[in-house]
């Protein structure tokens, strides 16, 4: 039986072939020689089975003729979702990865966020970094910009212009000792937010919108916290910021919030775990911090690159999914030095497995579920699962075309494999020349067009 709707709009696109995508039951659900029909809103009007063809395309009013047929080592999955990546940062993505968090951020990342005010230097880092993104597959970005509202504004209207999805924040700071030019007093974080939120959704694009930001705790005053909190709750925002991801600045804070019981407390008590809130790291949340995330919505976001790079801790994603607290992946570029999804899944799985090396009992995740991280997961965590994450009919089409046999890309076959086996050949060899087309609410974004090339 075909998984249809009646057609309420026309139909734009029909796919035939192999769709592989992560549903709330199964982590990974294959479906061979399936059908799916996008209408012109780019949406998915149905999923049927390839021998329905004749009796959807009366439903459905298409011709046989239109109906696209994937290639032999070819499929569909969905598109991945980045649920953490500071876009300024991608203009020194690859270096910097000498030293721990705290003189990480006072060395490179203050100073080279504060040249942001330039809006020249932001259209050329955003450019890039959005361009890179999509062609590797991300189809949602969850984005840190800087304190710069106007170079916050242009990463919005970049992600539009080449129709990503995407959460884009305007970093909050009023408190920085080390690169005392990059910090915002308390009044001007209030006010900048507001302009930002209110300029950002007068845009009125479709596909990308503000998220409340506050840097971290370590950042912000109790009181900037509060205000964004209450920004956040009177305007029904997304909120995000970064939690527990190393020792030292879990030390700081607790001697900077001696009021607060736990790191997480010091977000919840000034309304900032939300079920809209996502929290990048978390490596070092205790279990009564991880029943607060699940107790309030709040979801994080693994960024396993960045972890091992400024070597802050291993996050134990079996624990995290054990507590019920919704999870995503991201890369968090430029703490991670990789900007492609695909490396944040193959990072998820190391981290894992040094999990595993240290402590033999320790469950290692298999592939199934980090694909399911990396697509519905990180929907999810963005509490975006109702338009995106997996293909299910109503949802927008978010989606990569995949050839697993790519002329010239970096996977040999040596056999007729399976769906499954060429997923996980995909996932730990693929690169972007594996990645054929991105769709994104139906929209081919890649390869780029006349208007997003260079
Ligand atoms: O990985 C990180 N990158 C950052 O830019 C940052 N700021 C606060 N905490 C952070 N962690
Ligand atoms: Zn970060």
């Amino acid at each position: 039986m075909a998984n249809s709707n009646r057609p309420s709009t026309a139909i734009a696109h029909i796919y035939r072939g192999t769709f592989v995508h992560a549903t709330e039951q199964t982590a990974l659900q294959i479906l061979e020689d399936a059908l799916l029909g996008v209408d012109t809103e780019g949406k998915i009007a149905f999923i049927g089975k390839g021998e329905e063809l004749d009796k959807l395309s009366q439903t459905f009013g298409f011709s046989l003729s239109e109906v696209t047929q994937l290639a032999q080592h070819e499929f569909f999955m969905p598109g991945m979702v980045d649920t953490h990546i500071h876009a300024p940062q991608y203009s020194y993505a690859g270096t910097a990865l000498d030293m721990p968090l705290l003189q990480w951020l006072n060395t490179y990342t203050f100073p080279v966020e504060s040249r942001f005010k330039d809006l020249k230097f932001a259209q050329e880092v955003y450019t890039q970094v959005v361009r890179r993104t999509l062609r590797n597959g991300t189809t949602t970005a969850c984005y840190f910009a800087t304190i710069h509202t106007d170079a916050s504004l242009l990463l919005g209207q970049i992600t539009n212009d080449f129709g990503q999805r995407a959460l884009v924040g305007k970093v909050c700071m009023d408190r920085n000792n080390s690169v005392k030019h990059y910090k915002e007093t308390i009044q001007e974080s209030q006010e900048e937010t507001c302009r930002f939120i209110a300029e950002l959704l007068d845009k009125k694009y479709p596909l990308v919108k503000p998220v409340v930001t506050p840097r971290f705790a370590l950042s912000c005053t109790g009181a900037l916290l509060g205000q964004l909190g209450a920004i956040a709750k009177n305007n029904n925002l997304h909120i995000q910021s970064h939690i527990s991801e190393n020792m030292e600045e879990v030390k700081l804070v607790k001697e900077l919030f001696p009021e607060s019981e736990s790191y997480t407390d010091v977000y919840h008590k000034y309304n900032l775990l939300t079920d809209k809130t996502v929290m990048a790291h978390g490596c070092h949340l205790s279990d009564e911090e991880l029943n607060l995330f699940r107790e309030t919505g709040a979801s994080l976001s693994h960024c396993p690159n960045s972890n091992i790079s400024l070597c802050s801790g291993l996050l134990n994603v079996s624990n995290v999914l054990k507590h019920k607290v919704k999870l995503g992946l991201g890369t968090d570029v430029a703490g991670g030095y990789s900007a492609s999804m695909l490396d944040a899944v193959r990072r998820t799985l190391d981290t894992c497995k040094f999990l595993t090396i240290q402590d033999p009992e320790h469950h290692t995740l298999p592939f199934e579920e980090v694909f399911r991280l990396a697509t519905l997961g990180g929907s999810q965590a963005l509490s975006l699962d109702n338009q995106t994450g997996n293909f299910e009919v109503g949802k927008d089409f978010d989606a990569l075309r995949v050839n697993v046999a790519a002329p010239g890309g970096p996977i040999d076959l040596i056999q007729h494999e399976e769906p499954k086996i060429l997923l996980e050949k995909f996932l730990n060899l693929g690169d972007d020349r594996n990645i054929m087309e991105v769709y994104v609410a139906g929209r081919r974004v890649v390869p780029f067009t006349e208007q997003t090339a260079e």
